[in-house]
């Protein structure tokens, strides 16, 4: 059984300090990175107030994350995809060897249509405005945000997307990312578990 899983959401939210305690919990679970996809700096666009188009689909190399993504739907052990040492604690999990789930991570994963038809699961997590421009300031990315940067690009980029997608898509599974870490944690791992519980419970009875 196979599960691809989706873990959008906004910069900073914490889409990766979640996705990384997931994996050491879940059985067979690997991790795709959506920012180990950004084009170079050379090929990123600039607007004409001189801001890097960072935050949209054309800085990204999105149709090799979707080859990344049908790769491992063909051979999820394979070793290209390490899953790490997971502790499978859930009593109903016995067969945890025929499970595999791969999470996809990112700022920009349901805008793209080829990638819509291949989650099992969204997840967005969301962060205030505030708490969103705080993190991100105590963040550098390569190249560091010039000043107004977020203002300017990072949040309205944000707001459109998600308004967009929100316009096409409805069952999408919110996170606060205000939460503490072990109640996104719980959450999210539950969720997975009784979605394992339902595709398990219709592969017997298809
Ligand atoms: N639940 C939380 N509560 C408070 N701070 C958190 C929480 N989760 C993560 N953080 C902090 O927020 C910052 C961003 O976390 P993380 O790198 O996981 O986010 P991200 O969504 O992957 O970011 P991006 O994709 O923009 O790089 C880090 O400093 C992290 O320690
Ligand atoms: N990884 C990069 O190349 C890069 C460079 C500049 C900015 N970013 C930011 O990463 C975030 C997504 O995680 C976006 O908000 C980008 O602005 C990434």
């Amino acid at each position: 059984m196979k599960l691809v899983v989706g873990l959008g959401g906004v910069t900073n939210g914490g889409k990766t300090t979640l996705a990384e305690k997931l994996k050491k919990l879940l059985p067979n679970c690997s991790i795709i990175y959506q920012d180990d996809f950004f084009k170079p700096e050379s090929e990123v666009e600039t607007n004409e107030r001189g801001f890097k188009q960072y935050d949209v689909l054309d800085a990204l190399y999105i149709e090799e994350m979707v080859k990344s993504i049908h790769a491992w739907i063909e051979n999820p052990t394979s070793s290209s995809f390490s899953t790490g040492d997971s502790k499978v604690t859930h009593d109903n999990l016995r067969s945890a060897q025929e499970i595999h789930i791969l999470i996809v991570e990112g700022f920009l994963l349901y805008n793209y249509e080829p990638l819509n038809e291949l989650w099992n699961r969204r997840y967005f997590l969301t962060l205030p405005y505030e708490e969103c421009k705080r993190r991100r300031s105590t963040r550098v990315y390569q190249p560091a945000d010039p000043p107004g940067y977020f203002d300017g690009h990072v949040w309205p980029m944000y707001l459109k997307h998600k308004r967009e997608f929100e316009e096409k898509m409805s069952n999408i599974v919110y996170l606060d990312g205000t939460e503490s870490q072990e109640e996104l944690l719980s959450h999210m791992y539950n969720d997975i578990i009784q979605e394992l519980e339902i595709q398990k419970s219709e592969q017997v009875t298809a």
